[in-house]
């Protein structure tokens, strides 16, 4: 049985619910490979962040970062909430947009912004920049100069932290493609040019280091860096950050082994560590931001889907494959993630035999997951794969031309669908004869 898997998600027929919706019910009426959120997780997490802050009696944004989940509906729960967003494409803005999220809190992030993806911030008053290199400082100035026009913007920094994750999922070390270099000069020659600016108005310092983080010890670092970095352009500059983000990357248990800390104690350790450091430099505390996407997301997301084939392999596990797979999760494949999953029909059944989960791409590495104890299963079963919220829709592909699934968000003891499963047509949808 799945540790997460506690009896009152049970019901009375012993099948697993999501939000008080008898799972096997959801997959009958939205089809699989379905994606289903239990919409109060995402609010408590939210709560549970600002809940900090106010405790601590810190100015604050809690501003999730819709890169691990990026839909009209999550927009509007975030916004509902009263958490700030950040966006990294004219795609995210634009959902954003159409969910009616208040601009002024948006943050548009990302290491190659185009001049479109700029203007469309600077038409629609985004809350701010995060601005990341020298040649955007350049093209925003221009469009600010052609608009006639002003922003609030903040400098991204690279802290020089290694965090211990994934390689991919490391942001913060001095090699990363992302920010400004604090050894060789640069953070300080782009602040300069900003402070130069009169159109742009230099909000503070952001840092994010990686994803999916253990330890306490990289955040701290990172809080310091950020500080001492501020205290240096105060001396250096004699100017004063008013806000300091730390970005995100709060880790999230997917497997028994994964043991974090709450997303929210990583908060308050952040938050005490910037305050001893603004009194350490005399520097008034700013506000403080931070950027969650996987801790939001990740844990009220489940992917649902059913079993078809199996093979046997003499000697090993078998593989027991499902109607979907690295197109609508490609974390296993890419990251070598790992997940937990149960049959819907009974999640706290003894299991028999532990086996492979694959997906049904053509592709040997399609394995969601590659060692899970399991029940006795058959073709038609429902397998849930519980955690999966963050990075895995957001992630999606139409590979192998297999549509996207359908999405449905569930509270209340309602299930409304707030992504269509796509249609064999909307894969040929843009599409145009050669002949
Ligand atoms: C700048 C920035 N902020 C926030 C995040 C969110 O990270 P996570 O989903 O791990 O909380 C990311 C992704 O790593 C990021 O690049
Ligand atoms: N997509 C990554 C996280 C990337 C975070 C963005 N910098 C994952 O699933 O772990």
């Amino acid at each position: 049985m799945n540790s997460q898997i506690i009896p009152n998600l049970v019901n009375d027929k012993g099948h697993l619910m999501i939000a008080n919706l008898d799972t096997l019910e959801l997959a009958k009426e939205f089809g699989t490979p379905l994606v289903v959120y239990d919409v109060e997780r995402i609010r408590n997490q939210i709560r549970s962040f600002k809940k900090v802050f106010e405790e601590e009696k810190v100015n604050y944004a809690v501003s999730y970062a819709s890169k691990a989940f990026s839909t009209i509906a999550m927009y509007q729960v975030c916004n509902q909430e009263g958490a700030y967003t950040d966006v990294v494409s004219a795609g995210e803005l634009y959902t954003a947009l159409q969910a009616g999220f208040p601009m002024e809190r948006v943050s548009f992030h990302g290491n190659n912004k185009s001049r479109q993806e700029l203007e469309m911030a600077v038409d629609h008053h985004v809350g701010k920049i995060m601005v990341d290199n020298f040649y955007e400082i350049e093209l925003l100035s221009q469009i600010l100069e052609q608009k006639d026009s002003h922003i609030d913007v903040m400098l991204r920094i690279t802290p020089g932290i290694s965090a211990h994750t994934h390689e991919y999922d490391q942001t913060g070390q001095v090699d990363s493609k992302f920010g400004f270099d604090l050894e060789s000069g640069q953070a300080d020659q782009a602040l300069k040019e900003v402070l130069a600016n009169p159109r742009m108005n230099m909000l503070g310092l952001h840092a994010h280091i990686g994803s999916q983080i253990f330890e306490l010890n990289g955040f701290q670092m990172a809080a310091k860096k950020l500080m001492e970095v501020a205290a240096h352009w105060r001396d250096k500059f004699n100017y004063e950050s008013r806000v300091i983000n730390v970005g995100g990357g709060f880790g999230i248990r997917y497997v028994a082994s994964d043991q974090p800390l709450k997303a929210e104690d990583f908060v308050r350790t952040i938050i005490q560590t910037i305050k001893q450091e603004s009194q350490k430099y005399n520097l008034s505390l700013p506000k403080i931001e931070i950027e969650p996407g996987r801790s939001i997301a990740g844990p009220a997301g489940y992917n649902l889907y059913t079993i078809g084939s199996r093979k046997e392999v003499k000697g090993l596990k078998p593989y027991i494959t499902v109607d979907g797979g690295m197109g609508d999760n490609i974390r296993p494949a890419l990251y070598q993630a790992e997940y937990e999953a149960v049959l819907a029909k009974d999640p706290q059944a003894q299991s028999i035999e532990t086996v492979r989960i694959a997906g049904k791409y053509c592709e040997s590495g399609d394995i969601l997951i590659s060692d899970q104890a399991l029940p006795k299963s058959e073709p038609g079963d429902i397998l849930v794969m519980l955690d999966t919220g963050a990075y895995g829709y957001s992630m999606a592909s139409n590979y192998n031309r297999n549509p996207r699934p359908a999405v449905v968000f569930c509270e209340n003891g309602q299930a409304k669908l707030v992504v269509e499963r796509e249609s064999l047509t909307d894969l040929v949808h843009l599409d145009r004869s050669y002949l």
